[in-house]
């Protein structure tokens, strides 16, 4: 048998790790795996958040009492299903899905997953739905996961629907590092994830981290409390 590298080992120690985090921290049940088939089926990317992500952000929503979130960025509604089981009865969730194909397969997804009385997903660009929730404002949590360049706006738009003590995440902002530093602003979207990265920290009524939170440690979650104003 052929000897392991070292860096064999520690790939395989790190997804060990996950491994076991995730059966002792954040186990999917079946109505989880049967939405990342249902997403397989209809033809959508393999690009929802991980289990680990999923459990983190119902640890985030207990922090902050959630009562009402809001997602930017449905896909097949597996984050929101982790999203809509933080909640009480009477809570809700508005993710907002700019297709409408994704919209029909998480809508059957909150369905299966018994949370369609508290999750509700609507059709059409963000740019033009996040204006139309001021009234039902404020959310207790926001998580970002859709277009990355359009990420520093909709950070804008998370803190004037949040309130002080809301928190607000938002995927994918370390990009193996390159939304951490200006080497890779050529491209869109990790231009949108470094300005993101940089609002959060510039920000008087934010304070903010990011945290790598894959298997092989490139790339997380930004995590952002809202401040009470001075
Ligand atoms: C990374 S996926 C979301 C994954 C999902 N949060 C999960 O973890 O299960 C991004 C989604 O954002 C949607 N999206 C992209 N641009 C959008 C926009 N301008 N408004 C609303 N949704 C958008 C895409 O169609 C896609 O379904």
């Amino acid at each position: 048998m052929q000897q392991e590298t070292e860096l064999q080992q520690q790939a395989r120690i790190r997804h060990e790790v996950e491994e076991n985090l995730v059966q002792l921290f954040a186990i999917e049940d079946e109505a989880l795996r049967t939405t990342i088939t249902a997403a397989r089926k209809a033809g959508l990317p393999a690009i929802q958040i991980n289990p680990l992500q999923g459990k983190l952000l119902q640890v985030l929503a207990a922090a902050c009492n959630a009562q009402k979130i809001l997602e930017i960025g449905s896909l097949a509604g597996y984050s929101g299903i982790w999203l809509a089981r933080a909640l009480p009865p009477t809570g809700r969730l508005i993710t907002l899905e700019v297709s409408p194909a994704h919209a029909e397969v998480v809508q059957r997804s909150f369905e299966q997953a018994g949370v369609a009385d508290r999750a509700e997903v609507r059709v059409g660009s963000a740019h033009e739905s996040l204006p139309q929730l001021v009234d039902e404002a404020p959310f207790d949590l926001v998580f970002i996961d859709a277009d990355k360049p359009s990420y520093p706006h909709y950070l804008d738009w998370a803190i004037r629907l949040s309130r002080p003590g809301s928190i607000i995440v938002a995927d994918n902002c370390i990009r193996a590092g390159q939304a951490l530093s200006e080497s890779a602003l050529d491209d869109q979207g990790v231009a949108g994830l470094y300005q993101y990265n940089l609002q959060t920290l510039k920000h008087p009524r934010l304070r903010a981290i990011a945290l790598a939170m894959d298997e092989d440690y490139t790339d997380g979650l930004n995590i952002a409390v809202v401040l009470p104003e001075a």
